[in-house]
């Protein structure tokens, strides 16, 4: 066991109201959006396949040519109301919008650097619209935050030499300036997503991030900060050297989600967060160079994060005009339409503590004592298996949409049960609502109080 004086700051899970409707809130949108959105991977006539938000490493663009991108970022189709009707009508219950992505162009105004939207033909303050639009429909906004900053002359990778030392001192007076700056203007923000913080000159800083961790929550009670932003003083990452996790929740999913069966990681809150395309955070021109994941992809992911208590956070990469791409709307109205009918058993729910079955995802609702059974995958078998503990019984199923006429119980066992549908007609991912009883008290199912 090591010693380790600025780890975690407070005790987790965090049960108070705000974390309470943040592990309630579920599904999430992720905004990309900066410079970047203007080439959108393409550089002279040429496409980088790579993630466009790094075009400016993998097309070789000095930081000079790259920087006057700055003067075009005029954004004629800028409407933060129709993003917020858009994300409304998907279904999240929060936004993380990139306030400065690695390449350091800040979309506020902020006091501490000029290459920020006031410096735009734009010149407003295009934060405070969107955190507006976003809040006026109910929606919680978070501001994501890149440690790294390429603009930035005192960023470091490394600290070396007294001169690094120095440099890196004045970065993170800066980096502190602006946060207190974003959670100052802006206090409706709810959390903040840091990023960029893998470089051994953060690494370097535990006790710094420790100490901006409190002082930042101090100034906003109740704010949430993920893991990511969090080294401790011996160097490690998201978890302490004790292996204890660092910030409120952990945000080590990035374009990836858990094994299904991975019961570790319900014992914590974690987000999983997704590109639409394989790999573009950043608006990219041509999304025909990659797979694109479609509506029914999407939903899987969300189910799945619910079912081991995470949250899904759905990356959306505005145009460098301002508008959304066609393909993105789309996919905001075929989950929409989904969660218009199946909400139940995403909003509040978490996981189920019953053994997985391969026709899809258990999730719970501790507040009604619900389980939700979301299939995804027809069994051959035409029945859909459930193994309950001994002590539970299966009192009754039913359906929120007639996907299947109607649904019959048989128990197999002391723990097995089939649900047969008739006429499965499901097109759709369809969700069942089991009502769970335990034999000796009568109640709906607890999860396991172990
Ligand atoms: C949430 C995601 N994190 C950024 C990122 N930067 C990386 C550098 C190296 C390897 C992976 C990275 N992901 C991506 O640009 C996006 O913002």
């Amino acid at each position: 066991k090591k010693d380790v004086e600025y780890g975690q700051y407070n005790g987790l899970p965090r049960q108070d109201q705000a974390m309470q409707k943040w592990r309630e809130n579920r599904f999430g949108q992720f905004i990309h959006w900066g410079l970047y959105a203007i080439p959108g991977g393409i550089w002279e006539g040429k496409t980088y396949p790579y993630a466009s938000e790094f075009l400016r490493g993998s097309a070789k663009i000095a930081t000079s040519t790259w920087d006057s991108l700055i003067y075009q970022f005029d954004i004629p189709k800028y409407n933060p109301k129709e993003w917020a009707a858009i994300a409304k009508n998907m279904g999240v219950k929060y936004v993380t919008i990139t306030t400065k992505h690695h390449e350091g162009f800040c979309l506020w105004p902020s006091e501490y650097t000029d290459f920020d939207i006031e410096n735009t033909p734009y010149k407003k303050d295009l934060l405070r619209e969107f955190v507006d639009a976003y809040t006026a429909v109910g929606i919680d906004v978070n501001f994501y935050y890149s440690v790294l900053d390429w603009h930035h002359p005192d960023w470091r990778y490394d600290i070396k030499s007294d001169e690094d030392r120095a440099a890196f001192e004045r970065l993170k007076q800066f980096t502190k300036n602006q946060l207190v700056e974003l959670v100052t203007r802006y206090p409706e923000v709810k959390g903040l997503w840091f990023d960029g913080t893998w470089d051994n000159s953060w690494k370097k800083s535990g006790q710094f991030s420790y100490e901006l961790e409190k002082l930042l929550k101090n100034k906003r009670p109740g704010l949430i900060v993920n893991s990511r932003m969090r080294a401790d003083e011996h160097g490690s990452r998201h978890f302490d050297s004790n292996g204890i996790l660092m910030g409120d929740y952990e945000s080590g999913y990035e374009r990836r989600l858990p094994n299904p069966t991975d019961k570790e990681v319900l014992t914590r809150d974690w987000e999983c967060c997704m590109t639409i395309p394989e790999n573009q955070w950043g608006y990219h021109k041509d999304w025909s160079i990659s797979h694109v994941k479609s509506p029914l992809e999407l939903i899987e992911m969300l189910v799945q994060c619910t079912s081991q208590n995470g949250n899904f956070l759905l990356n959306f990469g505005p145009m460098g005009n301002g508008d959304i791409r066609p393909e993105e709307r789309e996919v905001a109205k075929e989950i929409g339409e989904w969660m218009k009918v199946n909400s139940e058993a995403i909003y509040g729910c978490g996981p189920a503590d019953l053994e997985k079955q391969d026709w899809g995802y258990y999730t719970y609702n501790e507040k009604n004592g619900k389980v939700y059974m979301t299939v995804f995958n027809n069994p051959v078998l035409g029945k859909y298996k459930i193994r309950l503990p001994k002590s539970h019984t299966l009192k009754k199923a039913s359906l929120i949409t007639k996907q299947v006429e109607s649904l019959e119980i048989k128990q197999i066992s002391p723990t097995d049960y089939f649900i047969i549908p008739d006429k499965i007609n499901n097109k759709k991912p369809f969700v069942i609502i089991l009502e769970i009883v335990d034999r000796a008290s009568g109640k709906f199912h607890q999860k396991a109080l172990t």
